[in-house]
């Protein structure tokens, strides 16, 4: 198990290591509430692998490990099947790639909802062996108990309410939440529980944006917002969403590139080159030196 947290860049030579940063704490985040009027939105992306994480890092104030990485990068369909091992593995090599930004590893359905001790045997797992900051888990009123016991613990916890993916079978859907009143209720009374609980922050997912500005307004902690409002303290994306790896994309997705058809280009010309026996050339071969 590695116990330093840095990148071996000696075989990354296209970019130079960036400048070392100060990394950012939990309390500076949750300060940034408070910061008055002018305070700027928290910037938060999802980062699965070192690399990564080393490019996004300098613009981000976090990266979550998400348990997207189930569909994004194992083709699971759904969350579901995200084990506490991918999620350290991942964690770890995130940590790795990055100097300034918090990092926040999602827990894994199944690793927490059980008891506060299941929990917290979980959450210090990931703790140990990624070196990450905080983690977060999804629900409201019904993890409050199980918030306050890990935060009690010096363990920080982001919660995660609205559409909660993990209960992808229980809401019938990834449809957006809060429509009728008394979902709006339900989600309203979860943000307040987990904030009132010690959670950190809060990730608020596909809402409706009355709600999400309602409750912005009524919790102290920031609000980082996926399908929420402009209005919220900060926005998360999934990284390949936003990069534009694929054709179709909820509807809270702006596509910043169109990174698929990078690499599309790309497989095209090498193959086409392969085939023409065009590569490699001199340049990409050893001959003895004359
Ligand atoms: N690549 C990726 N991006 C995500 O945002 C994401 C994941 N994966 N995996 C975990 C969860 C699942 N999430 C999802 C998944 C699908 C929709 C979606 O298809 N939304 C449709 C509406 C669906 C409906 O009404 O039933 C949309 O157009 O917004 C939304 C969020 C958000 N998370
Ligand atoms: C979409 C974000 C908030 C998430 O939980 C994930 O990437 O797993
Ligand atoms: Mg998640």
């Amino acid at each position: 198990m590695s116990t330093t947290f840095t990148l071996d860049t000696s075989t990354s030579r296209a970019t130079p290591t960036p400048a070392p940063m100060k990394r950012l704490t939990v309390p500076a985040i949750q300060r940034r509430k408070f910061e008055g009027k002018t305070a700027e939105p928290l910037v938060m992306l999802t980062a699965y692998t070192a690399r990564q994480a080393q490019l996004l890092d300098p613009h981000c104030d976090m990266l979550l490990v998400g348990d997207s990485l189930g569909q994004v990068i194992y083709g699971l369909p759904s969350t579901l099947a995200v084990t506490l091992d991918m999620m350290c593995a991942h964690g770890a090599a995130v940590v790795r790639g990055s100097y300034h930004s918090v990092v926040v590893v999602d827990m894994p359905f199944g690793s927490y909802e059980a008891s506060p001790q299941q929990a917290f045997a979980s959450a210090s797992r990931i703790m140990a062996e990624t070196g990450a900051a905080a983690v977060k888990l999804e629900g409201g009123q019904v993890m409050a108990e199980t918030i306050a016991f890990l935060s009690q613990r010096g363990i920080p916890v982001m919660a995660h309410v609205g559409l909660t993916p993990q209960a992808v079978n229980a809401l019938g859907g990834y449809g957006a939440r809060g429509k009728s009143q008394e979902e709006h209720a339900k989600i309203m009374a979860d943000a307040r529980a987990v904030a009132q609980a010690g959670a950190f922050a809060l990730v608020l997912e596909g809402v409706m944006e009355e709600l999400a500005v309602a409750i912005t307004d009524s919790v102290d902690v920031p609000v980082i917002g996926i399908g929420a409002s402009a209005h919220c303290d900060g926005q998360v994306l999934v990284t390949e969403d936003m990069l534009g790896m694929f054709e179709r994309v909820p509807r809270f997705v702006k596509r910043f590139d169109n990174i698929a058809q990078t690499i599309t280009s790309a497989a095209e010309r090498y193959a086409a080159d392969v085939r023409a026996r065009s590569f490699p050339t001199e340049e990409q071969v050893y001959r003895p030196k004359k």
